[in-house]
């Protein structure tokens, strides 16, 4: 039934009303993928051009501390269409792993949904998607990954290009976490392995409900004397969507970082958080495959329920 127009129907101002966005009909496709994943829609393309929003912000007031934090980095016209998108599309795994501690091995239960694509400088994609040695461009023997490493995804790709234009770095590897409420976390850290070598870049999106990213120094050595320690307060920066934090230099060897638990409010809309990063030997691409895509199941967004759900492939039963 059509709608009365009523005198207050003519001059209320007309709602501004967010353009529907066209989904794209391509993807990215690849072996190791457990689905496609649907190419950028245009709509939010356009709007990425205007990344970086803001001019970054340096926060090096504090000894060993370098970081470049963008409030926000993603205009604020495509935050939400793009956090929608990526936890619509992506992959997510829950990754449970076992540590060693004497004599007793403990399960560890990963606080967050992750997954993670990309390869280290050793190899490359070919543009059939096979692994290729970086130096010669030859196929790579079957037996160098243990892992199956998997090509960034269209959707990805073009963050990662924008990432590189500001920060002047180049980037091999993404990982996205999914923050699904407040009780998921990711406790006291440092990216500072190895296999990112000395003195790593990391670029840090954040998208979707607020969540505080707290920093504190590594302890200084017990016999330094008070006179030459150098004083370094713990730092809480409330992240918000659309925010980019670029963490350098001396960072990862010296501070640790966190995402804390917090009870109920924003947190329960939940959070994706993705990283850039370079990394330099196959040792790294093991390590980020083992603890972001794991062994176990496949989790995709499910709209109705609106949560992630366990996820397996439609397996065709027509004969
Ligand atoms: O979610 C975040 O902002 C931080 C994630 C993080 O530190 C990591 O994945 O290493
Ligand atoms: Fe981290």
């Amino acid at each position: 039934m059509a709608k009365k127009r009523t005198l207050h129907g003519f001059f209320k101002p007309a709602e501004a009303k967010r353009p529907k966005i066209e989904a794209s009909k391509e993807t990215s496709l690849h072996p190791t993928y457990p689905c496609p994943v649907p190419h950028l829609p245009l709509a939010i393309i356009d709007a990425l051009a205007f990344a970086p929003a803001t001019e970054g912000k340096a926060i090096d007031d504090q000894p060993d501390l370098d970081l470049l934090y963008f409030q926000p980095h993603i205009p604020k016209a495509v935050q939400k269409d793009l956090f929608n998108f990526l936890r619509q599309e992506l992959f997510f795994y829950r990754v449970q792993y076992t540590i060693k501690r004497g004599p007793v091995d403990t399960q560890v239960y990963t606080p967050r949904f992750t997954t993670v694509f990309g390869v280290d400088e050793t190899s490359c994609f070919g543009a059939d998607g096979s692994l290729l040695d970086s130096k010669t461009q030859l196929p790579i023997p079957k037996d160098r990954y243990q892992c199956k490493p998997r090509p960034v995804p269209e959707c990805l790709e073009v963050l990662r290009n924008i990432t590189e234009g500001t920060t002047g770095e180049t980037f091999n590897s993404c990982l996205v976490n999914y923050y699904a409420s407040g009780n998921d976390s990711i406790s006291y850290h440092s990216d500072d392995e190895q296999f990112l070598g000395p003195n790593p870049t990391i670029a840090s999106f954040s998208l979707g409900a607020k969540r505080d990213f707290v920093l504190k120094h590594k302890p200084m050595p017990p016999l330094m004397t008070d006179s030459v320690k150098p004083e370094a307060k713990p730092l809480k920066i409330q992240l918000a969507s659309g925010d980019m934090i670029l963490m350098r230099g001396p960072t990862q060897a010296n501070w640790l970082h966190s995402i804390p638990k917090r009870k109920g409010g924003e947190s329960e809309k939940g959070r994706i958080n993705i990283t850039f990063r370079k990394v330099l030997v196959k040792g790294g691409t093991e390590n980020y495959y083992r603890y972001n895509v794991g062994a176990g199941g496949v989790f995709r967004w499910d709209g109705t329920k609106q949560k992630m759900d366990p996820w397996t492939s439609e397996i065709s039963t027509a004969v």
